[in-house]
């Protein structure tokens, strides 16, 4: 795929706007489509999106926790088959355009000839506009506005972005799964953490998220699957917690894994964590021999879980 920062200007385009984190069925729904009018119009399937969250921009107080970086988003939209992507500043001068000023720009300035629209899609600052609306200024400005429905399906009636952030918070990874088409994941690097963990007899890589205001899942035990930088995939546990055995109860968040049978240095190194199964909630231990206890029975968990 190519970032549409310098680009060819006269190809011709069919484009979707949106800031697709996660790039979840729905949004796959949406790109099909897109990718589909694209191939029987000979339009070029583009996507405009945002560097950051329009949200915190219309409500500048608001924190929007992302279900993917920009570089996970671009690579998952090259994925579903879009040719080219243009990432633009959410900005109050894009705020304040109205939808015939932004399809007059993508027109005249991307060559985007039509636009795939989702059925709760809007763009502009008007707040009334229906689908009638945007259909009539399209036609009024040479861009066809075509209407994506609502994907569907029996396992998952209802898909959006903010359900996953709210099923991630409570442990639902499995239904997670099935709304993103994939496990959710997040990129790490390993930071040095209080070295009591091989003491234990279970090293536990320290995490440190990456990704501005990236989403971490709710407190408690996962099975996972962690990959490392040589891009080898390993069975894991991994603790998202306040570790109250060993330290006070307000201690900040720690994300934490264990790579099952695993030796090896990792500080420094990046790895990424798919959760796969919620097996527990974080517990105050009376000691250690019992956290102890309690890990080998998490690893055998997940031993027979991440087949
Ligand atoms: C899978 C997993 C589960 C854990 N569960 C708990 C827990 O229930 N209670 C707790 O206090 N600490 C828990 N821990 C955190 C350990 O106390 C911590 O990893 C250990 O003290 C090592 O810390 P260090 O990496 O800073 O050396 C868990 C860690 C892992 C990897
Ligand atoms: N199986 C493993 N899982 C996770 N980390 C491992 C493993 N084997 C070795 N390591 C290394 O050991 C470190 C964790 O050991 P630990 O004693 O818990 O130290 P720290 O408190 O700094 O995390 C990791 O950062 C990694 O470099």
């Amino acid at each position: 795929m190519n970032l549409l920062t310098s680009y060819d200007r006269t190809r011709p385009r069919i484009a979707a706007v949106g800031m697709f984190d996660g790039v979840h069925a729905g949004h796959r729904h949406l790109l099909d489509v897109l990718c589909q009018a694209g191939d029987e119009m000979g339009l070029s399937p583009t996507v405009i999106t945002f560097r950051n969250h329009p949200r915190k921009v219309v409500n500048p107080g608001s924190r929007v926790e992302m279900l993917s970086t920009l570089d996970d988003r671009l690579e998952m939209l090259s994925h579903a088959g879009i040719a080219d992507c243009v990432v633009m500043d959410f900005n109050d001068g894009l705020r304040s355009m109205s939808a015939r000023d932004f399809i007059v720009m993508l027109r005249d300035g991307y060559s985007v000839k039509a636009m795939v629209k989702g059925f709760n899609n809007r763009f502009g600052h008007e707040r009334n506009l229906d689908m009638d609306d945007y259909i009539r200024i399209g036609r009024e400005e040479g861009v066809e506005i075509i209407c994506a429905d609502e994907y569907r399906s029996v396992a998952t009636p209802s898909v959006s972005s903010s359900t996953v952030r709210k099923l991630l918070h409570e442990h639902e990874v499995g239904k997670v799964a099935e709304l993103l088409g994939r496990p959710y994941s997040i990129r790490g690097r390993v930071i040095h953490g209080k070295k009591l963990g091989r003491q234990l007899g279970f090293p536990t890589a320290n995490i440190e998220p990456i990704g501005d205001s990236i989403l971490v899942p709710g407190n408690g035990v996962y099975a996972a699957f962690a990959t490392l930088s040589d891009g080898s995939r390993h069975r894991a546990i991994l603790n998202i917690g306040h570790r109250p055995t060993v330290d006070g109860c307000d201690s900040p968040v720690n994300i934490e894994v264990h790579i099952i049978d695993y030796d090896g240095d990792l500080y420094g190194t990046e790895m990424r964590i798919e959760f796969m199964a919620f097996l527990r909630k974080e517990m105050r231990f009376s000691g250690l021999d019992e956290l102890k206890a309690q890990l080998a029975r998490d690893v055998e968990a997940a031993n027979a879980l991440l087949l």
